[in-house]
């Protein structure tokens, strides 16, 4: 049992998980470090919820789909007051607010698009004293205004004001330093909410130890650890996700032995394909040996993300997919807000058949988003079996959010780059392309203004540099070799550890080095002639990355 903030009331956290949330028990984790303290095990989403409940400053690194959500949620839903969730995006809010609502938990959010009538009547709940609203979700830029800091002091003073939740905390590292500076400015909730202090929870699947220095830092949290008298409760998990299956294929663009040229498309139908037939082997078998029975996954279509580079080649690969019968549908941020959420909508629930009969005219049908790096953060669709980067990923903890969609659920699925040297090429120059913009800027130069931009332009392409690692890597374990990424180096503020377990989820595990390494030698091209083919392509021209 945990004890409430104020006090004394014991609180019995598994009620609450069944009644309110559905669950059956919190999650487990077999592996975990607290900073710099000893390795242990045990169920850490209970923990952090107690620590929530008692009050302490929580910053939270779990793997994606551990269960973040619910660890300011449940809280929310105990004792009185308001959380308020600073979260990055309209699409990842809307979801959490659904979800939220359709357990009957009291949830609101003001945004650019709330009404101003439904915006009064949502302030006036939340300074009223006894507030019926649990959970407000708002966006940095928001918690920058006069006027909404304003609101949050006068329920600060009501003592009404229970927590702030900082989902997707690498946001303030990623973005904070560019193009959203709001997120800078999140300190002035440790700063100006005192006597007494709200805490904060901060929550994220992947920072690497300089990017949670970063956040501890910009949020105003005490870094320390707790074995050295610090205040804030340091929870880390290891970021593996064992029932995600990690594979690169290797593709040239510019060797002559591929028939199919610089075109992938191909590849990537007969790889969809192969998935299809094995579906609809697997219903047809299940079909003979019990007609009238099967679970509901196998009567869905297979729900899959390709994740490409502009918001044109959303458009032109899924009219392509569309053209040879797999249901696909582009997103990006250019589409209007009412397309984009129906997609969405579509692609959460997709029209599900209610016989295995059905299912099987269907069998080995597909459900496919073709996305820029727009859609995915937060998005909790249980069953995605497979994402694709049909391209190299921008950066490793882009690949790594993105790859997260998938096996929510907990089933196997597969995460898969179709990967060539020459995209390789086209990704350093985009992405060199930013970073010179951004050492360019007055005050980068020459290091001037504290350096920040160039250190974080420098940040980009360590963590593109990374991915390149990863996917021309042929004797490692993909599930280390992530781990690994958000485990080095730690520094100051402590490090994550945990055992990467897998279980053949690999191609290194399932095929082994050697056949790996014939692989990707067979498949691309070989350095020379991926740097003229490069120097060719270059000479007519080669875009830059516009907005997700
Ligand atoms: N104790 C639990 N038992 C069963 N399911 C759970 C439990 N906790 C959370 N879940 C479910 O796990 C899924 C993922 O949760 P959530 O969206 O909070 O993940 P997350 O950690 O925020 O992931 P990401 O970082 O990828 O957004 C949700 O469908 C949620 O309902």
């Amino acid at each position: 049992m945990a004890r409430g903030r104020k006090g004394k009331e014991p609180v019995d956290l598994d009620f609450t998980l069944r009644r309110v949330f559905g669950k059956q028990s919190f999650r487990f984790e077999a592996v975990v470090i607290e900073y710099l303290e000893a390795k242990q095990s045990r169920p850490v989403q209970r923990e952090v919820i107690s620590a929530t409940i008692e009050g302490h400053d929580v910053f939270l690194q779990a793997a994606t789909s551990f269960g973040k959500s619910l660890c300011f949620q449940l809280p929310a839903v105990i004792g009185s007051g308001i959380t308020v969730v600073v979260s990055p995006l309209l699409a990842l809010m809307t979801n959490q607010i659904d979800a939220a609502r359709d357990r009957g938990i009291p949830t609101e959010t003001i945004s650019s698009s709330t009404t101003y009538t439904e915006r009064r009547r949502i302030e006036t709940d939340l300074k009223c004293g006894h507030p019926y609203t649990r959970l407000i979700y708002v966006t940095p830029e928001l918690c920058a205004t006069q006027n909404f800091r304003k609101l949050l002091t006068t329920i600060h003073q009501q003592g009404q004001l229970t927590r702030i939740a900082i989902d997707e905390a690498h946001c303030i590292s990623e973005w904070g330093h560019d193009f959203r500076p709001a997120y800078k400015e999140l300190r002035w909730f440790k700063q100006t909410l005192i006597l007494p202090s709200v805490p904060v929870i901060a929550l994220t699947a992947t920072a690497t130890p300089r990017v949670r220095e970063d956040i501890v830092t910009s949020l105003g949290l005490d870094p320390r650890p707790s074995s050295e008298g610090g205040t804030t409760k340091f929870f880390s998990t290891t970021t593996a996700r064992p029932n995600l299956h990690y594979e690169v294929r290797y593709f040239s663009e510019s060797s002559p032995h591929h028939s199919s040229g610089d075109d992938l498309f191909p590849n990537l139908l007969n790889w969809l394909n192969s998935i299809s037939s094995r579906r609809s082997t697997r219903l047809g078998y299940l079909h003979q040996r019990s007609p009238n029975n099967s679970t509901s996954t196998d009567l869905t279509p297979i729900s899959g993300i390709i994740y490409v580079a502009f918001r044109s080649t959303t458009e032109s690969l899924s009219a392509r997919l569309t053209s040879n019968n797999i249901t696909a549908s582009a997103y990006h941020a250019g589409l209007d807000p009412t397309t984009r959420q129906t997609v969405q909508e579509t692609f959460i629930h997709p029209h599900q058949p209610t016989d295995l009969q059905t299912a099987q005219t269907v069998a080995g049908s597909f459900n496919i988003i073709v996305a820029t790096t727009a859609f995915g953060m937060g998005i909790d669709a249980p069953s995605v079996r497979f994402v694709v980067h049909y391209g190299v990923p921008r950066g490793f903890e882009a690949f790594v959010q993105e790859s997260g969609r998938a096996g929510r659920d907990g089933k196997a699925a597969s995460c898969v780059v179709f990967y060539t040297r020459e995209e390789r090429d086209r990704v350093l120059y985009r992405v060199s392309l930013d970073v010179n913009r951004e050492l360019n800027k007055k005050g980068n130069r020459n290091n001037q203004g504290g350096g920040v931009g160039k250190a974080q332009a420098e940040a980009r392409m360590e963590s593109l540099q990374k991915v390149i690692e990863y996917c021309e890597c042929t004797s490692r374990c993909r599930h280390e070799l992530i781990s690994e990424y958000f485990a080095a180096g730690a520094t100051g503020t402590g490090g994550l550890e945990g055992e990467t377990k897998c279980d053949f989820a690999c191609d290194y595990c399932k095929e082994g080095g050697q056949k790996l390494r014939k692989r990707m030698e067979r498949g691309l091209a070989d350095e020379e002639a991926a740097f003229e083919f490069s120097q060719r392509e270059r000479s007519n021209g080669w875009e830059g990355y516009e907005d997700i």
